[in-house]
């Protein structure tokens, strides 16, 4: 666990530990608040199950928080729908949800999908391959939202070490991404965000009438364009950080980390063109030329596209 008390000022005023939720005080303040957890799922059949089993067991059947568990199984070709049944999840296709939109792809679309196949009032994003995974990640995320009205999003942050194919772990090695893009962008456009110490992670929960109101980026570019969005829609006093321990998930190979970089980056552009702080002569170009070990070469496309509010999309399919 960090330091809290030396960290707490660079986290914000709205930081606190999973350790200061328990859940019986947090079903005290649930009343009628209906919780959703969404888990977003590409061939994670060997992490998807146990995820579910102990948010099953811990937060529904001990103790009711939970209301309902979602798996949105992106385009998987393993067992992962198969093993997130087993395990007690409600399972949709990513593209079986909202089936007259054309399907786009990757996690940003996963996340869309799975807000609108889900109920909550409050909706609890969790990664399906996260090998440290606890109830206290969803306990400590949606505590703040329970307890103060005036907060609309929790995210994550946590120690993330780096798990070598041979186990070695390397403390502070993780989040390849965060610390060399993610953070750095932040840290130019927009500061108030710097202290968000992972941005990219994927365990965030909110309000699902703010989520609503949220375009979602497709591919990866998703968690960037969420947070900087949310600090215009809500602002940062309505955003809050909870630290959950550490954090160990699958770690992706190199040149699929160097797509990712490429799909955040896209994102942040898209933004700073929004916000009306670069004025692009052209567009950015999307392509990545990447280099393998064996002198093979890739051409990559790091675009990514949006999804529109859903509660834009409720409203014109109310009017039509
Ligand atoms: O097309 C996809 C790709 C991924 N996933 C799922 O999304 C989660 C995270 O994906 P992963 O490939 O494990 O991403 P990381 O390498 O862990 O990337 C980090 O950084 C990304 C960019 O912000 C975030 O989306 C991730 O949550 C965060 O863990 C996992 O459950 C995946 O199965 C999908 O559902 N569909
Ligand atoms: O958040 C990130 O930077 C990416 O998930 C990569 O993480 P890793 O370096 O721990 O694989």
């Amino acid at each position: 666990m960090r330091a809290l008390a030396r960290v707490q000022e660079w986290y914000g005023p709205h930081s606190s530990t999973s350790a200061e939720w328990p859940v019986d005080a947090l079903m005290m303040a649930k009343g009628e608040t209906t919780i959703s957890v969404v888990l977003p799922a590409r061939d994670e059949e060997s992490t998807v199950g146990d995820i579910i089993t102990t948010i099953r067991g811990d937060l529904i059947e001990r103790t009711p928080l939970v209301d309902e568990i979602l798996v949105v199984d992106s385009n998987s070709t393993d067992a992962t729908a198969e093993r997130a049944r087993e395990a007690g999840a409600r399972v949709v296709a990513q593209n079986d949800v909202l089936p007259h939109l054309p399907p786009l792809t990757g996690k940003g679309e996963a996340l869309w999908k799975g807000l609108a196949a889900s109920k909550g009032d409050i909706v609890v994003y969790i990664d399906s391959d996260l090998r440290s995974f606890g109830a206290h990640y969803v306990t400590g995320l949606v505590g703040p939202l329970l307890v103060d009205t005036g907060i609309h999003f929790v995210k994550a942050t946590y120690e993330r070490p780096y798990v070598a194919a041979d186990g070695s772990v390397q403390r502070g090695d993780g989040g390849r991404v965060t610390e060399l893009v993610a953070r750095p962008l932040l840290n130019m456009f927009w500061p108030e965000l710097a202290g968000f110490a992972q941005p990219l992670g994927g365990e965030y929960a909110a309000r699902r009438e703010v989520l609503e109101r949220l375009p979602f980026v497709t591919e990866y570019g998703v968690e960037f364009g969420l947070l900087v969005d949310l600090l215009q829609l809500v602002g940062l006093d309505a955003m809050a950080q909870v630290d959950l321990g550490h954090r160990i998930h699958t770690h992706q190979p190199m040149a699929a980390l160097g797509r990712m970089a490429g799909q955040i980056m896209q994102t942040a552009w898209s933004r700073l063109e929004r916000q009306g702080r670069v004025l692009a002569s052209e567009p950015p170009a999307h392509t990545l030329l990447q280099f393998g070990l064996d002198n093979d070469v890739a051409l990559v496309d790091v675009a990514v596209a949006e999804r529109p509010p859903l509660a834009s999309l409720v409203l014109e399919e109310d009017l039509a």
